[in-house]
C-alpha cells in the first residue's frame, strides 16, 4: 500500500549484532553438554538442520552418542522468516528408539528465536529433551536446556555464516 513502511527483516528489527567465533561456539557447546550429561543418557540425537548440525556433532561426541538423525526444516531465507517447511521428517528408526513419543531422545538446535521451529519439532517428539546453545526470550519457554540467553532484539552471527573482514575504527563512526 502507498505510504506504508516496508516490512523489516528479523535482522533489521534485531539491532544488536552478537558475533560468535568457532572457539566460543565450541566452548558453549561443551558447557551445554555438561548440563545435558546430568539429564541423559540419550538413545539418539536429533539435529534440526541446518544450524543444529554443528552443535549436534559436538554434543554427540561429548556424550558418546553415535546415533544421529536429522529433521530438516526451512523457515528463514537469510533473516526473513516465512512458512515453516518440513523437508525431511524424523526417521522411523529414531522414532522407534524414542518409543514413538521421543522419550530418551535429544533434540539439538543452535538457537530458538520466535520458537516456531522448536514448537514444530516438539509436536513431533513431545517427550524428547530439547536443547539449544542460545535462546531469545520468545522461544525460551520451549527449551529444556540452553546456555546463553540474548535479548530478542539481538541477531546472532554464527561462524559458518561469517568471515573475517575489515572493521573501521570507532572514531570513524563504526558501531
Ligand atoms: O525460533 P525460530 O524463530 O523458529 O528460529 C530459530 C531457527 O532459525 C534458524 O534456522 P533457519 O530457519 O535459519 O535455517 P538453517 O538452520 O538452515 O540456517 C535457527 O537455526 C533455528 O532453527
Ligand atoms: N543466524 C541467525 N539465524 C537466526 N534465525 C532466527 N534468529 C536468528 C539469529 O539471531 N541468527
Ligand atoms: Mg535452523
Amino acid at each position: 500500500m502507498a505510504g506504508e513502511a516496508p516490512e523489516l527483516s528479523a535482522q533489521e528489527r534485531a539491532g544488536r549484532p552478537f558475533p560468535v567465533s568457532w572457539d566460543q561456539f565450541h566452548r558453549d557447546c561443551r558447557a551445554l553438554t555438561w548440563r545435558l550429561n546430568e539429564v541423559g543418557p540419550f538413545h539418539a540425537v536429533i539435529a534440526i538442520t541446518r544450524g543444529g548440525l554443528v552443535p549436534a556433532a559436538i554434543v554427540a561426541r561429548e556424550l558418546g552418542v553415535r546415533v544421529i538423525d536429522t529433521v530438516c526444516i526451512a523457515s528463514y531465507d537469510h533473516d526473513k522468516q516465512g512458512d515453516l517447511q518440513v523437508l525431511k521428517g524424523i526417521s522411523e528408526q529414531a522414532m522407534k528408539l524414542g518409543g514413538g513419543t521421543g522419550k530418551g531422545l535429544l533434540i539439538v538446535d543452535d538457537l530458538v528465536d520466535t520458537g516456531k521451529t522448536g514448537k514444530l519439532v516438539r509436536e513431533m517428539l513431545p517427550d524428547a529433551h530439547f536443547a539449544t546453545v542460545y535462546a531469545k526470550p520468545k522461544g525460551r519457554p520451549l527449551v529444556d536446556t540452553f546456555i546463553t540467553e540474548v535479548s530478542q532484539d539481538t541477531w546472532i552471527f554464527f561462524p559458518w555464516d561469517t568471515a573475517l573482514s575489515y572493521h573501521p575504527p570507532l572514531r570513524d563512526g563504526a558501531a
